[in-house]
């Protein structure tokens, strides 16, 4: 059974990050009116990390993998992929990047494959783009052959299964051995056993082949596959989650999720949507600093209706948490009850050292 606890980490650099994002903006102006799409995101991917990326409709996503590939260009801040300064790219510097440093798969099965070559050609066609030296037959057929396509070779996308056609899109996007491979719902279309089976191959490119995977998906069995699943809310990097196997005091293993609220480098955080919710939370707060934790405390004055109940048998415990700072008076009507201790705790300043 999966256990969630919560935690604070902060977004220090150390190391070469094959993907790194700070402080990230896009601003899109239509029709006179501007919209914030990415309001300052934070993220960083470590050489050969797997990492899955979720979020809402319209929280920024597609526009965070469209700069990250280098099809659009960010308003301010900081992304950088495989050593390469996207805001600094010239126009032959950013084709040489699409074609060499970065794989790129896309939902439609239509748009990542030429639908009059074949399988094999689709990924010869790739490498022959890049200007790819060596034996390029032998490299067309071990991709094929990672992909488990090898026997589709020779045949056209509209003689494949949606799942074939995804596992040769990979194919097509790891040719070029690129230090990146970056995936926008590459099981959106697929049914369930096969967005398995698909979401597996990346798992395994990304194993075998050591490429940095960032997969943006709305499937909800992602998490079987990646260790690590960054949420972004409103253009920003809000919670992630990383799962690890444990061994317990009788030997057992134990499948372990943390859940963490993600400081950025000035000591922003978001406040979990229930958190907020919960204790009605609104244009301030009140925040102190105590021993081991920083509590966060609704900004208005709280007027219980009726007279708490006076606790009898159980000690009323020191506030450690947001739900802990809650007023002791039920949530008002209207406002969800506090969710349930252990999915989200809040941050501690313990946490966040
Ligand atoms: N070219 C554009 N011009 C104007 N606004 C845009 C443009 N592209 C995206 N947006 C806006 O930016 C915000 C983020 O859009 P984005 O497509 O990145 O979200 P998303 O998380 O990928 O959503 P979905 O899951 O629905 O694909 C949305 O409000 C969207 O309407």
């Amino acid at each position: 059974m999966e256990k969630t606890e919560t935690r604070v980490i902060e977004t220090t650099e150390t190391g070469e990050p094959d993907v790194v994002c700070s402080d990230l903006v896009r601003i899109f102006t239509a029709q006179g009116v501007e919209v914030q799409a990415l309001q300052g995101l934070n993220l960083r991917l470590d050489r050969g990390e797997l990492v899955a990326l979720i979020g809402a409709s319209g929280s920024g996503k597609s526009t965070l993998l469209g700069i990250l590939s280098g099809l659009d260009v960010p308003t301010a801040g900081v992304a950088r992929v495989a050593g390469h300064d996207l805001l600094a790219l010239g126009r032959r510097e950013r084709v040489a990047f699409r074609r060499r440093s970065v794989g790129f798969v896309w939902q439609q099965t239509g748009r990542n494959l030429l639908p009059y070559l074949t399988a094999a050609e689709n990924v010869a066609a790739a490498l022959a783009v890049a200007g790819a030296r060596g034996d390029r037959e032998a490299r067309v057929r071990e991709v094929l052959e990672v992909l488990d396509v090898a026997g589709v070779a020779d045949r056209r996308p509209a003689q494949m299964s949606g799942g074939q056609q995804q596992r040769v899109a990979i194919a097509v996007a790891i040719a070029n051995e690129p230090r990146v491979l970056l995936a926008d719902e590459p099981t959106g279309e697929l049914d369930e056993a096969t967005s398995a089976s698909v979401l597996e191959a990346m798992r395994s490119v990304n194993e075998r082949l050591g490429v940095t995977t960032l997969i943006v998906t709305h499937d909800p069995t992602v998490s079987e596959h990646v260790a690590r699943t960054v949420q972004i809310r409103d253009g920003r990097t809000s919670t992630e989650v990383l799962r690890s196997t444990r061994t317990d005091e009788h030997g057992a293993e134990q499948a372990v999720a943390e859940e963490f609220a993600v400081l950025d480098r000035v000591g922003r955080l978001q406040l979990p949507h229930d958190f907020v919710g919960a204790l009605g939370l609104h244009d301030r707060v009140r925040l102190s600093l105590e021993p081991n934790h920083v509590a966060v405390r609704p900004g208005q004055e709280q007027r219980p209706t009726a007279a708490p109940p006076i606790p009898t048998a159980v000690p009323h415990p020191e506030p450690s948490t947001v739900q802990d700072a809650a007023p002791s008076a039920a949530p008002a009507a209207g406002t969800p009850a506090a969710p349930p201790r252990g999915r989200h705790a809040a941050p501690t300043q313990e946490d966040a050292s």
